[in-house]
Formats: C-alpha cells, sequence, structure tokens
C-alpha cells in the first residue's frame, strides 16, 4: 500500500458524567481521529489517545498535533508499506511520542485489514469472535454516590468494576464496598498516587480479594513495583510503568507485576502490543486492555487486541455510551452482559460517521506529499 493522503480530524466531546482519578476530574475529552488514505481512496482509521495535559504520560493533545503533523504523518507518506509492521521500524529513529506514533500506525493496521477483507482481529491474530469487557469507575465525593454507579454497572452485566483510589479514599472505601458486594470481581486503580511510605495501606488492601492493583507506585517505576510485589497478596498489575516492550519485558524478569494492562497508545502501536502480548503469554502473565476515554475507532482497536489469547482478563472497553451521548461510529460499541460482539466487517467494522463527528469538530487538517519531513538534522 502507498498512503496519499492524511487527515486529522480535532474533535471536543462532552461527557456524560465527570471522571475523577488521582490526576482531577475530567468533563471533556479532546479527540484526535487519523484518517490514512490510500492510492485506490481506501480509507484507515485511528485515534490518537493522548491526554489533553501531561498528567498520565508525558504526551499530551498538542504535542501529539505537532509530532503527527511535522514526524510521522510526512514519514509514511507516499512510502511502500507491504505490512503494518513496518511502521514501527519507520518511526524507529524517533525517541518515545508513542501515542502520536500508534494513532497513525492503528489507521494503516486498518486500511491494511480492509485491504485484504478480514477484521482488523484477524490480521492481528485473533481468534476470539467476542470479548468480555469491566468498567472503570472514578472516584465519587462520598461512598454512597459510588456505591450507586457500581449498582448500575453490575446490573449492566459488566465482567468486572475497577475503582480509582487515592490516598484518604481506599481502603474504608474498598470495605464499605465489599460490605454491599462481597463477590464481585473487584480491582483498583491508584494511578501512581502511593510509594512504598505507604506500604501498610497497600497491605490492608490485602483482605478484600482484589483481582489486582494497578499501578500504585510511580509511574515507569519498575524496581519499587518489585519490591512491593513481595509484600502484599494482591497481584500488582502495571499501567503507566509499561511504555515499551522492553518495559515489558523488564517488568517480568524483575517481578514487578503478575498483571499488564496493555494500552495499545502507550506501548506505540498494535505491533508493539502482540510484541508484549507473546512475550507476556510465554511467561504466564496474563493481560487485559486499559481504556483512555475512546471515541469509537479507539474503542475498536481496543476491541480487536483483546481478540488475542492472552487478553485473559476483562478489560476497559465499555460500551460507547458509558462516556458519549453520541458516538462517531455506526453502529456504536455496545457491551451486553459484559461482552462485546466482534464485528465481522473488514477493519475495524464499523463505518466513521462524518455527520455525527461534525457536531465535535473543531478543527481538521491534512498532510500531503507536499509536507515534507521538516528536522534539522539531515543524513
Ligand atoms: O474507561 C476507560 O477508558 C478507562 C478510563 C481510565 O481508567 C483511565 C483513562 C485515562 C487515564 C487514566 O486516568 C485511566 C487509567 O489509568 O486506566
Ligand atoms: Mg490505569
Amino acid at each position: 500500500m502507498k498512503i496519499k493522503e492524511i487527515k486529522l480530524y480535532q474533535l471536543l466531546m462532552d461527557m456524560r458524567n465527570p471522571f475523577t482519578t488521582s490526576f482531577g476530574t475530567q468533563q471533556k475529552r479532546f479527540i484526535t481521529i487519523v484518517e490514512a488514505i490510500d492510492e485506490d481512496g481506501t480509507s484507515g482509521f485511528g485515534e490518537c489517545v493522548s491526554g489533553e495535559d501531561p498528567l498520565y504520560s508525558e504526551e499530551f493533545m498538542d504535542s501529539t498535533l505537532i509530532a503527527l503533523k511535522k514526524y510521522f504523518g510526512p514519514l509514511v507518506i507516499g512510502k511502500e508499506i507491504s505490512h503494518p509492521d513496518e511502521v514501527w521500524e519507520i518511526y524507529k529513529p524517533f525517541k518515545r511520542n508513542n501515542m502520536a506514533k500508534a494513532c497513525i500506525e492503528g489507521a494503516v493496521w486498518d486500511l491494511y485489514a480492509k485491504q485484504k477483507g478480514i477484521t482488523l482481529a484477524e490480521a492481528l491474530g485473533g481468534k476470539k469472535t467476542s470479548v468480555d469487557v469491566g468498567v472503570s469507575l472514578g472516584i465519587e465525593d462520598t461512598d454512597e454516590a459510588l456505591l450507586e454507579k457500581i449498582d448500575e454497572k453490575v446490573k449492566e452485566g459488566y465482567k468486572r468494576i475497577k475503582v480509582k483510589i487515592k490516598p484518604g479514599r481506599d481502603v474504608d472505601m474498598i470495605k464499605n464496598i465489599r460490605e454491599v458486594y462481597p463477590d464481585i470481581p473487584l480491582m483498583v486503580d491508584a494511578n501512581s498516587a502511593y510509594t512504598l511510605d505507604d506500604i501498610e495501606t497497600l497491605k490492608a488492601l490485602d483482605e478484600f480479594n482484589l483481582m489486582m492493583i494497578e499501578q500504585p507506585l510511580m509511574a515507569g517505576d519498575l524496581i519499587d513495583h518489585a519490591k512491593l510485589q513481595k509484600e502484599i497478596k494482591t497481584p500488582v498489575c502495571l499501567d503507566e510503568s509499561i511504555d515499551s516492550y522492553e518495559a515489558a519485558a523488564a517488568a517480568i524478569e524483575m517481578g514487578s507485576c503478575q498483571i499488564i494492562n496493555v494500552k495499545v497508545g502507550r506501548v506505540g502501536g498494535l505491533t508493539q502490543s502482540i510484541k508484549i502480548h507473546d512475550l507476556a503469554e510465554k511467561h504466564n502473565i496474563p493481560l487485559w486492555c486499559g481504556g483512555m476515554l475512546e471515541a469509537g475507532v479507539g474503542r475498536l482497536h481496543n476491541v480487536a487486541i483483546t481478540s488475542l489469547s492472552n487478553f485473559t482478563l476483562p478489560g476497559d472497553t465499555a460500551s460507547s455510551s458509558r462516556y458519549w451521548f453520541e458516538d462517531i461510529i455506526t453502529p456504536e460499541v455496545v457491551a451486553e452482559n459484559g461482552t462485546v460482539t466482534i464485528s465481522d466487517k473488514p477493519g475495524i467494522g464499523a463505518e466513521v460517521d462524518f455527520d455525527k463527528m461534525k457536531q465535535y469538530l473543531v478543527k481538521t487538517e491534512t498532510i500531503t506529499a507536499d509536507d515534507q519531513l521538516d528536522m534539522i538534522m539531515h543524513n
């Protein structure tokens, strides 16, 4: 394939409910949709998952937009690409910027699957026809308010409930949840809000039979997580610390976690996600696919990667309606009783609906062969 043009659609979407983590509260989501168009006019779609501000990772919406326009778009336009895994190789000299790299690579994967007439899941090597999903719930002001949300999501049939914790909203809150729901599959995500000085609090969580504790300590850290895992029974799951295949390999070797949350954007794309998948499978480390408050395109990429065999734990890809009044794809992602069925249509398996997208559109940019790579360094 040869990509002739890349379009970037920057969207601003209102969220149904505020989402609070240890980083703060969010009520709107900026999203960049990437459309890669080949010489025959076929389009593949990707979604950039960077946050609005560099709180979850160092990337943020404005930085990814610049990186896409200046480097990662021009680098693939006009190149003969026979397989999407070549995109990672093309980007290799350029350090990190994983979320920017991943969204174009994702669009190339979708395009590749469409050209072959197969689903994105099949193109990735996935065998499942449906995937189990859970839901991620933000911090609420009171335990009563959180319990109401949990009640709603348990009734909707989600296969596990993840709640956010932070210092002061942890042990007592989980105790209250367990009093009402002694048996639901429950996990917590701290978004790196603790240090080893909080070991007693983290140990106290052991008595609640949690599926895992996600990213308790600093983003990027592997050493302290390995020390922590030796002290607690609850499996540690790493999110922010797994920002590459190499980080996953080191975490497995050091015993920093027993479970990995794969976020496609965070690790640099689908090709890297498959590499991590294969390595983790070899080492009996189960995976699940995390979410980044994605609109439909990103959700469908998440569903596709979850079709691989070692994604054995329910991920974060809840229904489109979890966050959005109206998603940008037709049909939307719908979890029924905690299961999302994978469409048998080629590629991501749904249409990007430009009429729906219009209501959220902030700006559109087009990258063409005229946009040369703009670098000071030259070979
Ligand atoms: O529903 C989803 O998309 C998952 C939401 C979620 O938990 C997160 C989204 C974005 C950044 C983080 O706050 C967080 C996470 O750490 O997994
Ligand atoms: Mg997380």
